[in-house]
């Protein structure tokens, strides 16, 4: 099997110090890659290094020596062959910025975001090449807890990129014993099912904190993919994606997982709390809240599918909706076919 090196990719960037950006980190540099987790914040960057261990956000993984910190964009860019960035979606474009004359020419780029812009409903790829300039990038997504891969557990994931030989250098890059990487060409249709699926997490974990039971939450999940895939095919991706492992893959993870962000924020809504509550308690990201903030903003009103869950979960975060009205609301909605629309006029 042709190794990284094999293939060339001899150091690495990962432009984020998140838990996937450090796992990311750790899986370039388990695979003999000289890897740099660069952080946003100098004074993080420094504790990271020094503790040789992300404690803020990937607790009890000790660094290997060929993982490196900085919070310097061009010293961290210096002679990379891969450039990997794992930003919350909402800093992508300014933290891109600070890269604008590191990354200079024409290198492609990696991105594991799962989230889409608030005020543009632009995807961490198109937010990247508006920022960067046009180039190559490829959305590496699927069911993937940090905590789980950095521990070396199995996971499976999609890199997704119309360059297929881009595409299949970042499958190299990534692939390993206990993360099996395919390839996709449909990067935003993958793009899509990622970002969206988080919707469909925190209502499942809203499922879970008024106990509605496995029932409702098979169901859930189900018509929650049935409702991203319709929304990825009106806009241009490939119904497909969102049965692999970005969309019905990652839906399940995220909707099941104790480690999921997103379904603990619905959860703790479920539960009684208000959105800000939960926002005022958490470190880490719950990129969903502001992906259905997003899909209800000027940009993506326009060809907004039926999406009946994502509009309950907006209702309830953003314009007060009790939870069991919301649940009530979707239950009580004319009755339809099970797959209207979705594949119609596709090949069988
Ligand atoms: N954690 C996971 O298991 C997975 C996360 N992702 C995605 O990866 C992306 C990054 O998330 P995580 O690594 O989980 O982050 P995290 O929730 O573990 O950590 C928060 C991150 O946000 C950064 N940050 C906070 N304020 C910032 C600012 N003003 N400017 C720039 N950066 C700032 C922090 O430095 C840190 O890197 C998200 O889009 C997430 O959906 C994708 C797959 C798995
Ligand atoms: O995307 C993820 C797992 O694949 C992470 O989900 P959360 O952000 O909800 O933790």
């Amino acid at each position: 099997m042709t190794t990284a090196n094999d293939a060339g990719i001899r150091k690495a960037l990962v432009i984020g110090d998140g838990s996937w950006g450090t796992a990311l980190a750790l899986r370039l540099a388990s695979n003999s890659i000289e890897t740099t987790l660069w952080s946003a914040f100098p004074e993080q960057a420094k504790r990271i290094g020094d503790a040789r261990e992300n404690v803020k956000f990937l607790p009890g993984i000790r660094f290997p020596d060929n993982l490196h910190t900085s919070a310097d964009p061009f010293g961290a860019s210096e002679g990379v062959d891969l450039v990997v960035s794992v930003v919350p979606t909402q800093y992508v474009a300014q933290v891109a910025a600070r890269f604008e004359d590191a990354l200079r020419g024409d290198l492609p780029i990696v991105t594991a975001s799962k989230g889409l812009e608030i005020d543009t409903f632009r995807t961490p790829s198109q937010i990247l090449r508006r920022v960067l300039g046009e180039r190559t990038i490829c959305v590496l997504t699927g069911p993937s807890h940090a905590e789980e891969v950095a521990r070396d557990l199995p996971a499976s994931v999609v890199a997704g990129c119309e360059d297929e030989d881009f595409a299949r250098l970042v499958q190299t890059a990534f692939n390993g014993e206990t993360f099996r990487v395919y390839t996709t060409p449909d990067g935003y249709g993958a793009e899509l099912a990622g970002a969206l699926k988080n919707v469909i997490a925190i209502a499942a974990g809203i499922c879970d904190g008024l106990g509605l039971g496995d029932n409702a939450k098979s169901a859930l999940l189900t018509r929650g993919i049935v409702e991203i895939a319709r929304f990825g095919r009106a806009r241009g991706a490939d119904v497909r994606t969102f049965f692999g492992l970005a969309g019905l893959g990652d839906l399940v993870t995220t909707c099941m997982s104790q480690h999921s962000r997103n379904r603990a924020v619905g959860e703790a809504i479920g539960r009684g709390k208000t959105l800000q509550q939960v926002l005022d308690e958490m470190s880490m990201v719950a990129e969903g809240v502001w992906t259905t903030k997003a899909l209800f903003g000027p940009e993506a009103n326009e060809d907004l599918v039926s999406m009946p869950i994502a509009e309950q979960v907006h209702a309830v975060l953003f314009e007060g909706k009790d939870p069991r009205e919301a649940v009530l609301d979707l239950m009580r909605r004319e009755p339809t076919g099970e797959m209207d629309g979705l594949f119609e006029g596709l090949d069988a």
